[in-house]
């Protein structure tokens, strides 16, 4: 995902769009960040998904740091009394990342309220893997004191009943969140994204992306190298390099080595959801 939006923002450094002068109100900036007067694409934080939107925060897009109380406040009344993301002029575009929006209830209504027009791209792979890759980052941020295996988190204290109110487990039942989005939706709304094609070609995934968002297609394969080390792609350059460069340590972890028989349930667990899902966005993902 964050090769993802390296890469638009690249986009908009390639295509060298010239300064334009934004006459915000002041708080916008507190809410809209702005990667550099040059780019065309601005990434926000406006968290949605928190349960009180009288908590909501607005983050500096580089270093999440949250607002202090007063500016807090400005953004929060910013985003009620406009009801739509920071202003944003012809020929530029806002984005905002935030993975916990596809599967929080509360956030499609909060989205369409916004702006009901808006491009919503969901990046997805092999739930399984997806379960993993969640249990490595989440385990990897804990005292090894407090790690538990995955099977114990995985089956009901010690029985082979799936635990299916395990976050990491839930999240990839992505046609259950799916349908909730489709409530306020249309799927030509929608983009979704293959993480195993991002990786393997991430070119193609990237042209796909191009067209969904009305750009010239002018990230292409030339943009990209495959980096044997790290196992994954990587940019020729990037927005503050000119030279070759790769996500961070912490993407691209190297997995624990899970029990045959829990992929095996995980997968025949997934099944009857991947289907649903496959039919839900007419793109058959291979899982
Ligand atoms: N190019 C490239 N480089 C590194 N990693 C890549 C790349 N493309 C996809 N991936 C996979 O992305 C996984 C991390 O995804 P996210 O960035 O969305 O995760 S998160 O925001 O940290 O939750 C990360 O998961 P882990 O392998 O579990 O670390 C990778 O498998």
């Amino acid at each position: 995902m964050d090769l993802l939006l390296d890469t638009l923002t690249l986009l908009m450094e390639v295509k060298n769009i010239p300064p334009c002068s934004v006459t915000r109100h002041p708080s916008t900036n507190f809410c809209a960040t702005k990667i550099s007067k040059r780019r065309a694409i601005y990434l926000t934080r406006l968290s949605l998904a928190s349960r009180n939107l009288a908590r909501a925060r607005c983050w500096n897009s580089s270093s999440y740091i949250p607002m202090c109380r007063h500016r807090a406040r400005r953004c929060i009344s910013l985003i009620k009394t406009t009801n739509q993301m920071p202003l944003t002029l012809e020929g530029q575009m806002t984005m905002e990342k935030t993975p916990s929006y596809f599967v929080t209830k509360r956030v499609p209504s909060r989205v369409k309220k916004m702006n009901p027009y808006v491009k919503l791209i969901v990046v997805v792979r092999d739930p399984v893997t997806r379960a993993i890759s969640d249990y490595t980052q989440s385990s990897s941020k804990k005292p090894e004191y407090l790690r538990k295996s995955f099977a114990d988190l995985f089956y009901i204290n010690g029985t082979n009943v799936v635990n299916t109110r395990w976050g990491i487990v839930r999240i990839g039942l992505y046609a259950r969140y799916l349908d909730t989005w489709l409530k306020y939706f249309p799927l030509s709304q929608f983009i979704f994204i293959s993480g195993e094609t991002l990786i393997v070609d991430p070119a193609a995934e990237m042209k796909r992306l191009q067209d969904f968002l009305g750009l010239k297609v002018i990230i292409t394969e030339k943009h990209f190298y495959f980096n044997t080390t790290k196992g994954f792609p990587c940019l020729m350059k990037s927005e503050t390099l000119a030279s070759p460069h790769c996500l961070g340590k912490n993407k691209g972890r190297i997995h624990p080595k899970i029990d045959e028989s829990i992929l095996d349930r995980l997968t025949q667990f997934y099944r009857p959801f991947n289907l649903k899902f496959y039919q839900m966005t007419g793109i058959d993902f291979g899982w």
